[in-house]
């Protein structure tokens, strides 16, 4: 079943300004995908659309068979729970380990201790953070600290992972390194959708493009296509 749809979506936020128009796309289990297009282009607001940071003026975003607009109070904690968010800024708690930041969400979601300990360590071995769980977040290189943000919304494994130029603060070696674990995701099932304005980045990463422009969405390249350039 699709994981993702947005049927004609539309976004004007309140000071008049239409960041998306008419934008209709599809995303599938285990697909991996990169929105691309100049600042300003609305990569940023179609992401918050997926994890209700924001909502559209027209039209629907469907996750599965849940329909985004109908998800309300209560319901939009639950919905978060299946779509993992990774920022560029990872947003870590500087005060608080490696291993309390990835424990987080599954405490605020009332997890039992023993299955946070197992998760959060399956996590970080995954990511190759197995000896870092006790450090601080700043005593971690900047490439460590993405792995940790990556490992914080991986932990409640989410049908999606949303990820908003996860690389931007990242010298070319340590951006390719965080875009093949990304790449690595989709071998489990979890679908990945990853904004980026770093179009040589993402084209290396032959994967299926999304461009949008001016709000516009105006090309879907396929993996083959970009093969072939
Ligand atoms: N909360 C807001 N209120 C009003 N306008 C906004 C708001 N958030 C974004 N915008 C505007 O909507 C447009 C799209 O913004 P968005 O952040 O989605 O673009 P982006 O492609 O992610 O850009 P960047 O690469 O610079 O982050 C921009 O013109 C921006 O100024």
């Amino acid at each position: 079943m699709t994981v993702l749809r947005f049927d004609n979506v539309s976004k004007q936020y309140p000071g008049g300004h239409v960041a998306l128009s008419d934008v209709q796309f599809a995303v599938e289990p285990g697909e991996m995908l990169f929105i691309t297009g100049h600042s300003g282009a609305g990569k940023s607001t179609l992401l918050k659309l997926i994890h209700l940071a924001e909502r559209p003026t027209r039209g629907a975003v469907l996750f599965g068979e849940r329909n985004l607009l109908k998800v309300r109070g209560r319901r939009i904690a639950m919905h978060r729970r299946e779509v993992g968010v990774v920022y560029q800024d990872h947003r870590l708690l500087t005060d608080r380990s490696v291993f309390d930041n990835i424990a987080l969400p599954l405490i605020l979601r009332g997890m039992k201790r023993g299955e946070i300990g197992k998760r959060v360590r399956s996590v970080l071995e995954r990511l190759g953070l197995g000896e870092r769980e006790r450090a601080l977040p700043t005593q971690l290189s900047a490439g460590e600290q993405q792995r940790v943000g990556i490992a914080r919304a991986l932990v409640g494994e989410p049908r999606l992972l949303v990820a908003d130029e996860p690389t931007g603060n990242l010298d070319p070696t340590l951006s390719a390194e965080i875009m093949a674990l990304f790449a690595s995701l989709p071998e489990r099932g979890t679908s990945v959708m990853i904004a980026s304005h770093d179009l040589a980045l993402v084209k290396r990463m032959r994967k299926r493009v999304l461009v949008l422009d001016h709000g516009t969405l105006v090309d879907d390249i396929s993996p083959e296509d970009l093969a072939d350039e």
